[in-house]
């Protein structure tokens, strides 16, 4: 394999030196950034990031054996993560969304057998293969808007039998697919319907035999719960998570969605890595999320596609909560893959400026999948994933909102999508 030497980026946003701990505070608007800045790569790893006038001259008598990207006038950045997505999954719900249009709520919808019940109606219905196929197209997807890596959650198959086939086929597409699969065990993403009239039996079902066998297959590193009223109560989340920590597998949560529900305060207590939604957390949740370290991801798609308001981004951020994002990708309430585009509510809908919302889908959501160590930031010693996006400086990739500027993609140190178009 050839080096690799990306030139003269207009603006090389590095987003060095927040590996050991996210970024907090002001400090997430310093993005570290390198104008007419260049990388060197090697093997899939970065060798050396630096002003091209730098790196030119300590490459110079090796610049001959290396594929030069010209990146003049482009900005660069580290290939963007998304930290929570609902990959894997069959079927559609548009019907819903229209429900939803005409009056109907989210909640009501599910209650009557829609929603999260529908989509693991298809899913179970599926075969692997063309869940596989499905999933594959969004991923796709995923990667033209310059996204690297996505954490994949089950929680449409709510069976031994579905779960398993969904978390399978989430490893699969990280086998196979350029984009890194990280997965997530969400057992707990509603009670079935057969289960209806016995939750703690599905509890225990949870609890006693998805979870061992999921950890014993290496099937998810994380495991998450859908904590909200008429979904699984905080006491319920916590022996949940806490049998998921017996067994290696770090608690997530969806927390404080609908209404305060001490999700925040569940997520300090269990030790997550990050909870999620936060639309209605307490300020005392938030206190013991910055206190335990705890990463909010939010997940402002959703917010605009349920038509409700947004988190209180900049209440996190006050807070030093440390602030992830994410496109919360899933058939009911937020049908997209463009972190791009989320990036841009997070600054429309939530005030978060265009640099607090590039760290939030680099270096913090590398953090809030415990992936810190390789990728998130562009720095000797990483993975070479990397977006090149036709835009003068960062800000335009969110200001031109609604508009994919990713023009290249590389994944360790390939690239895989040229001119806008997948290229594996
Ligand atoms: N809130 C719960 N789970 C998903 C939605 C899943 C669905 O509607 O299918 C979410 O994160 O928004
Ligand atoms: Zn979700």
């Amino acid at each position: 394999m050839r080096p690799l030497f990306i030139r003269r980026a207009r603006q090389l946003v590095t987003l060095a030196g927040s590996s050991a701990a996210p970024l907090v505070r002001e400090k997430m608007n310093d993005l570290q950034i390198i104008e007419n800045g260049s990388v060197w790569i090697e093997r899939g790893v970065i060798i050396a990031v630096g002003p091209d006038d730098e790196l030119a001259h300590r490459f110079a008598d090796r610049i001959g054996e290396a594929d030069v990207i010209d990146a003049r006038g482009k900005t660069v950045t580290p290939g963007l993560i998304d930290p929570h997505t609902h990959l894997v999954y069959a079927g559609s719900r548009e019907h819903e969304w229209t429900m939803r249009l005409r009056g109907a709520t989210y909640m009501e919808i599910m209650n009557a057998g829609g929603g999260i019940h529908a989509t693991t109606k298809a899913t179970r219905e599926a075969s692997e293969e063309m869940l596989y196929e499905e999933s594959k197209r969004r991923l796709d997807l995923f990667l033209l808007h310059g996204v690297t890596t996505v954490e994949a959650k089950s929680g449409y198959g709510l069976s031994f039998e579905g779960e398993i086939k969904q978390l399978e086929v989430a490893k699969r597409l990280h086998d196979t697919h350029p984009v890194d699969v990280v997965s997530t065990f969400l057992g707990a993403h509603a009670v079935p319907p057969e289960w209806k009239d016995d939750r703690d039996g599905y509890i225990r079902l949870i609890m006693e035999v998805m979870i061992p066998e999921v950890s014993r297959r290496g099937l998810a590193e994380f495991n998450d719960v859908f904590c909200e009223r008429g979904v699984f109560t905080p006491d319920e989340a916590r022996r949940i998570l806490e049998a998921g920590k017996a067994h290696g597998l770090t608690p997530k949560i969806h927390a404080d969605e609908i209404e305060p529900y001490g999700g925040a305060e569940l997520a300090a207590e269990v030790g997550a890595i990050s909870a999620d939604h936060l639309l209605r957390a307490s300020d005392e949740g938030l206190r013991r999320m910055a206190e335990r370290g705890v990463i909010g991801v939010l997940l402002p798609g959703t917010a605009f596609f349920l038509m409700t308001q947004a988190a209180d981004a900049r209440r996190l951020i006050d807070n030093g909560v440390p602030v992830a994002l994410a496109t919360d990708c899933n058939p009911g309430s937020s049908p997209t893959v463009s972190l791009p585009l989320v990036m841009s509510l997070a600054c429309l809908h939530m005030r978060m400026t265009p640099a607090e919302a590039l760290a939030a889908a680099t270096i913090n959501a590398a953090h809030a999948i415990g992936r810190s160590h390789v990728i998130g930031s562009l720095e000797p010693g990483k993975k070479a994933d990397l977006a090149i996006f036709n835009a003068a400086n960062y800000m335009q990739i969110m200001y031109y909102y609604g508009v994919n500027h990713t023009e290249m993609v590389i994944k360790d140190g390939k690239i895989v999508v040229n001119e806008g178009k997948v290229c594996i």
